[in-house]
C-alpha cells in the first residue's frame, strides 16, 4: 500500500512536471525561448532593454546585480536592487497616496493622472505621445514640464514602472565605458544629464531627478525636433543628502551620501569619457546640479566638449531677452538697458549666469572697455539668504564676488551688508525686480510695494523659480499691488490676469526652454566642436529680436510655448550662422563646413527646418537577424 501511495505521489509529481513542460514548449513556439523544469533557469534569447520591454520577463528593480551584468542591463536601471516584498510595498504606497490626495484637492492627483496617462503612451508609442505633444504644447507642456514634472521628479519612487534613460551610479566606478554599451541605440545627438541636486526649486531629489533629464528631452524633441530614438536621458546617481530619501526604504537610488570633492569629479569624468568614446559627436546638457559644481563643471569641459549648462547659460539668455525686452516695452532704445537698476535675488548658478550675462551685454554696449565692464557692475544689486551682498561679507562665494556691493555705494544708499531685499527695493528703485531665489512668496507685499516707487515708467517683475510654488510671487499679486502697468514674466505657466474694464495683465513665461533647444539643435546642425559665448549669445538676441514692436508695447516679451518649435527653429538657425562665422562649424551629415558656409541666412533656415524630426510613421520592412 505504501508503495502504492508513494507511486501515485510521483506520478502526479510527474504529471505536474510534464504539464509545466508542455506549457514550456508552447511558449517557446510563441514567444522564443525554452524554459525547464523544476529550479533550472529560463532560457532566454533576448537581452539589454528587450527584456525590461518584455512584461513576460522583466522584474523591474529586482533584477540582482549579477543578472544585470549577464543580460546586458546594468546601467539601464536604478541602482537600488529591491525585493519582491519591496516592490510590492511601492506599488501599494502608491496607490494610496493618490487616494490620500484626491482628498485634499483636485490639483495634485489631477496633473499626476494626465502625467501618467501621458507617459503610457510614451511606453507604448512615441510617434504618437510626440504628435499629441506637439499639437497639444499649450496643454501638455506644464505636465511634462515644469509645474508637473517637479511633483514627478518627488515622487518618482513610486511612480517608476518601464525604465528610461541610462543611471550611472557610485556603484558603477570602472565600468562605465563598457556600460554605456547597454545603451541599444548606436547613435545619440543628445544627452541632458543631471545628478539630481538641485531639482528645480525642490533641491536635492537624488536618483528621483532623472524626471527633469526626461521632460528636457521631450522638450528637444517636440521644440527642436530632435529625433526621439537618438536622445538619452542620464542620471549621475552620487548619492543623496536629502535626510528623508537616505532614509525612506523604498527610495530606488543610492542610500548612501553624496560623493564630494575628487571622488565626485572622478565619476562625472568617467561618465563623459564614456559617453563621448561611444558617441564622439553627442551634446551634453548638464540639468540642475547645485551651483557649486554646475560651474566648475561647465569650467572644466566646455572647452574640450560640446557641451553646456542650461541653468547657467540658457538661464541666462532667455533673461537676458526679458531684460531687453523690458526696455523695448517702455519705448526706450536698447542702448538704455545699460542705464537698467537690476536687483536680483538668488545668487546661485541661475542667478550669476544671468547677472554675468547681463553685465558683459551692459558693457559690450558701452564700449567694450574694461572701464565699461567695471561700471556696468553697479546696476546690479543681488540679495541671497544671508541679504545684500557687499564687500563688507566674510567668506564670500567667488561666483559672486564681482557683484558685490562696495562699501561706500552702500553707505550713500543708506544700505548694509546683509539688508533685507525690502530695504533693497526701496532704496534702489529698481527698473527689475528678478527672483531666481526658488523662495516661493519671497516677493511678499513689502516687497512689491516698495517696487510701486520703482522710477521706471514700466517695471518688471521677473519671479523666475520653479516650479510654480517657488514662484517669488503671483501675477495677481504682481499686478495688484504694484500697478497694472508691470512687465510680468514667470518660470512656470500662469495665466493672464483680468485687470478689469476689458484689460489684461500678460503673463510672460521666462524659462529657459524657449533657448535650450535651439542651442542644441543649432550646435549639433553646426557641427561645432563646443557650445561657444557667441553662439550662445545669438542664441538670447535671436530671441530677444523674436516679438514685434507692438507685441513688446502690450507687455508680451516672450512668445506662446504655443510658437515654441518656431522660435527654436529660428534660434538653431541664429547659432548655426555664429558657428560658421567663428569658424567652429565642422557640418553635419553630407553638408560639410564648406557647404555650410556657402549658405545664406534663408538657405540656413531652410537647412535647419528641413533636419527636425516630425512624428509620422515611416514603412516599416522586416529583416532577419
Ligand atoms: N525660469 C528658468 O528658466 C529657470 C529657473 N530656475 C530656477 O531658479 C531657482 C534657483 O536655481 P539655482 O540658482 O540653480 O539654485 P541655487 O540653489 O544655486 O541658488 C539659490 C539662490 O537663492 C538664494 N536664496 C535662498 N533664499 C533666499 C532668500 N530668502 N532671499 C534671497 N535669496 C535667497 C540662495 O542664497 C542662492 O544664492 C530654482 O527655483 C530654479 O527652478 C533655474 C534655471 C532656469
Ligand atoms: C527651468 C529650469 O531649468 C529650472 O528651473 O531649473
Ligand atoms: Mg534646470
Amino acid at each position: 500500500m505504501a508503495n502504492v501511495s508513494h507511486q501515485m505521489r510521483l506520478s502526479s509529481t510527474l504529471l505536474r512536471r510534464l504539464q509545466q513542460r508542455v506549457t514550456a514548449v508552447n511558449s517557446t513556439s510563441s514567444r522564443n525561448f525554452t524554459t525547464t523544469e523544476g529550479h533550472r533557469p529560463t532560457i532566454v534569447h533576448k537581452r539589454s532593454l528587450d527584456i525590461l520591454h518584455d512584461p513576460w520577463f522583466n522584474k523591474g528593480t529586482a533584477f540582482s546585480f549579477t543578472e544585470r551584468d549577464r543580460l546586458h542591463i546594468r546601467g539601464l536601471l536604478p541602482p537600488n536592487v529591491m525585493s519582491f516584498e519591496q516592490q510590492t510595498a511601492r506599488f501599494m504606497a502608491d496607490l494610496k497616496r493618490l487616494e490620500v490626495q484626491a482628498r485634499d484637492g483636485p490639483s495634485d492627483p489631477y496633473v499626476l493622472a494626465k502625467w501618467r496617462i501621458l507617459n503610457r503612451l510614451h511606453d507604448r508609442n512615441e510617434t504618437l505621445y510626440y504628435k499629441v505633444l506637439i499639437e497639444n504644447i499649450e496643454e501638455y507642456a506644464p505636465i511634462v514640464y515644469t509645474p508637473t514634472v517637479g511633483l514627478v521628479c518627488q515622487k518618482y519612487s513610486g511612480l517608476f514602472r518601464r525604465p528610461r534613460g541610462m543611471y550611472f551610479s557610485a556603484a558603477d566606478r570602472g565600468e562605465m565605458m563598457s556600460m554605456v554599451y547597454n545603451w541599444p541605440a548606436d547613435q545619440v545627438d543628445m544627452i541632458v544629464v543631471t545628478d539630481g541636486s538641485r531639482i528645480l526649486g525642490l533641491g536635492d531629489l537624488g536618483v528621483q531627478g532623472i524626471g527633469i533629464a526626461i521632460g528636457k528631452l521631450d522638450l528637444y524633441v517636440a521644440a527642436a525636433g530632435i529625433n526621439p530614438q537618438r536622445v538619452l536621458p542620464v542620471m549621475i546617481d552620487v548619492g543623496t543628502d536629502n535626510e528623508k530619501l537616505l532614509k525612506d526604504p523604498l527610495y530606488l537610488g543610492l542610500q548612501e551620501r553624496r560623493l564630494d570633492g575628487e571622488e565626485y569629479l572622478e565619476v562625472i569624468d568617467e561618465f563623459m569619457e564614456a559617453v563621448y568614446t561611444r558617441w564622439p559627436h553627442v551634446i551634453v546638457q548638464f540639468e540642475d546640479f547645485q551651483s557649486k559644481w554646475a560651474f566648475k563643471l561647465l569650467q572644466r569641459y566646455r572647452n574640450n566638449y560640446r557641451m553646456f549648462n542650461d541653468d547657467v547659460q540658457g538661464t541666462a539668455g532667455v533673461a537676458l531677452a526679458g531684460l531687453l525686452g523690458a526696455v523695448r516695452a517702455q519705448g526706450r532704445p536698447m542702448i538704455d538697458f545699460s542705464k537698467m537698476k537690476i536687483v536680483v535675488a538668488g545668487a546661485g548658478s541661475a542667478g550669476i549666469g544671468v547677472l554675468n550675462a547681463a553685465r558683459k551685454t551692459m558693457a559690450r554696449m558701452l564700449g567694450n572697455t574694461e572701464i565699461a565692464f567695471e561700471s556696468a557692475r553697479s546696476q546690479f544689486w543681488v540679495v541671497d539668504a544671508k541679504g545684500l551682498i557687499t564687500e563688507a561679507r566674510d567668506n564670500i562665494d567667488p561666483d559672486a564676488r564681482p557683484f558685490a556691493r562696495k562699501i561706500k555705494e552702500t553707505e550713500r544708499q543708506r544700505l548694509r551688508e546683509g539688508a533685507t531685499l525690502a530695504e533693497v527695493v526701496h532704496q534702489v528703485k529698481p527698473d527689475v525686480l528678478l527672483g531666481l531665489s526658488a523662495v516661493g512668496g519671497l516677493f511678499s507685499k513689502e516687497v512689491l510695494e516698495a517696487l510701486r516707487h520703482s522710477t521706471s515708467t514700466r517695471p518688471a517683475i521677473f519671479p523666475m523659480s520653479n516650479p510654480t510654488r517657488n514662484a517669488e510671487c503671483t501675477p495677481e499679486e504682481a499686478f495688484s499691488i504694484v500697478g497694472d502697468n508691470i512687465i510680468f514674466a514667470s518660470g512656470s505657466p500662469f495665466k493672464d490676469v483680468d485687470l478689469g474694464n476689458g484689460h489684461v495683465g500678460h503673463c510672460n513665461q521666462a524659462n529657459n526652454m524657449f533657448l535650450f533647444p535651439g542651442i542644441g539643435l543649432g550646435t549639433l546642425l553646426s557641427g561645432s566642436r563646443i557650445v561657444s559665448d557667441g553662439m550662445l549669445q545669438a542664441a538670447a538676441e535671436c530671441l530677444a529680436a523674436y516679438m514685434t514692436e507692438e507685441d513688446v508695447l502690450k507687455g508680451v516679451i516672450y512668445p506662446s510655448i504655443s510658437r515654441i518649435r518656431d522660435i527654436t527653429k529660428e534660434v538653431a538657425a541664429a547659432v548655426v550662422k555664429e558657428a560658421i562665422e567663428e569658424d567652429l562649424a565642422e557640418g553635419y551629415r553630407e553638408m560639410d563646413s564648406r557647404e555650410l558656409r556657402k549658405l545664406d541666412e534663408a538657405q540656413i533656415s531652410e537647412f535647419v527646418e528641413k533636419n527636425m524630426w516630425s512624428p509620422d510613421y515611416p514603412t516599416l520592412v522586416y529583416k532577419k537577424d
